[in-house]
């Protein structure tokens, strides 16, 4: 039997998907047909007229894909890290990330060239809290409003005139050989992406050890150690998704640099640390970066996030 990938089937992930399998072939030197792509529809999918966070929050996007893996129906999942929630079910475990693409967000538009050069009043659509929150931060003249769908139903709405301009990660666009739709990027010091953004992550059973030891070699260690930090850090703070969450670890010769930000959905009022230290310390330094957020924003500040201020 080959080894199965459980995935969406949106085109962007069945690319992620394909890529795993790709390198899990090249590193073991297996065939086309000992790896198979189960392709399956999660509830994330199905909503198309509310912002996740209205739709209830976590694990939209695997629910149904873990559900396959705790069955047995597959061997392994393949997820965009930032759909993945800190929380896992009992039994299952991240065991691999592959090297992390372009972090950034990238500006789609046909009326400007930038977030910078749009009229007042135009309408940037996302369903993301933190691109709303932040466009919101740059330019508080500007209407946002919910724009859901995956990455090719976002585009057509814009083509259709539905709104002026929105955001999608570069790394999607990549992945889709799409990247010539941006317009411009948003720097990630001022405009910081969301936590897990650009990785891919590799789901499987804890107690898989065949599946475990053939997923190790396609570890990327700096990766792994760059989505611990960010996910220790969102795992702290967040216990729901409609908090505007933003920030990016990353580790160069051995050394990791940290910076998250909390932001008011206004995007007015917003909280940000940051940390420095060894790879092999990431998830205690994305802990105390939140503790650092909770103590300057305050409790009660936070609960207001998550009421929907
Ligand atoms: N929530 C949807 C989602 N999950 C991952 C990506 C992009 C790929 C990535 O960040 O790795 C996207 C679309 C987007 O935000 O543009």
């Amino acid at each position: 039997m080959p080894i199965r990938i459980a995935t969406r089937g949106s085109p962007l992930a069945l690319a992620q998907a394909e890529e795993v399998a790709a390198r899990l072939r090249a590193a073991h030197g297996l065939a086309e047909s000992d790896i198979a792509v189960v392709a399956m529809k999660t509830t994330g999918d199905r909503i198309q007229d509310r912002t996740l966070a209205e739709a209830g929050g976590k694990g939209l996007f695997t629910k149904e894909i873990e559900e396959a893996l705790i069955d047995g129906r597959a061997d392994l999942a393949v997820h965009s890290a930032k759909d993945v929630p800190t929380w896992l079910p009992d039994g299952l475990v991240l065991s691999a990330f592959l090297p992390r693409e372009d972090v950034r967000d990238a500006f789609i538009c046909r009326i400007a060239g930038s977030l910078a050069e749009l009229p007042a009043g135009a309408i940037v659509g996302t369903a993301s809290l933190r691109r709303q929150a932040l466009v919101l931060r740059a330019r508080p003249d500007l209407e946002v409003v919910t724009l859901r769908g995956n990455v090719q139903t976002r585009l057509r709405k814009l083509e259709a005139g539905t709104v002026h301009a929105t955001l999608l990660a570069l790394a999607g666009l990549k992945r889709l050989h799409a990247e010539a739709e941006a317009a411009a990027l948003f720097d990630p010091q001022t405009f910081p992406p969301a936590l897990g953004q650009g990785a891919i992550a590799v789901e499987t059973r804890a107690d898989d050890s065949r599946v475990n030891d053939l997923v190790a070699a396609i570890n990327h260690a700096d990766t792994a150690a760059a989505l611990t930090c960010e996910r220790s850090f969102l795992d702290v703070l967040d216990g729901s998704c409609r908090t505007p969450i933003a920030g990016h670890a990353a580790v160069h010769d051995g050394r990791l640099r940290f910076g998250g930000l909390v932001i008011s959905h206004d995007g007015q009022t917003s909280f940000a640390a940051e940390r420095s230290g060894s790879a092999a310390e990431a998830e205690a330094l994305g802990r105390s970066a939140a503790r650092e957020i909770i103590d300057s924003a305050g409790e009660a500040f936070l609960a207001t996030l998550r009421d929907g201020h």
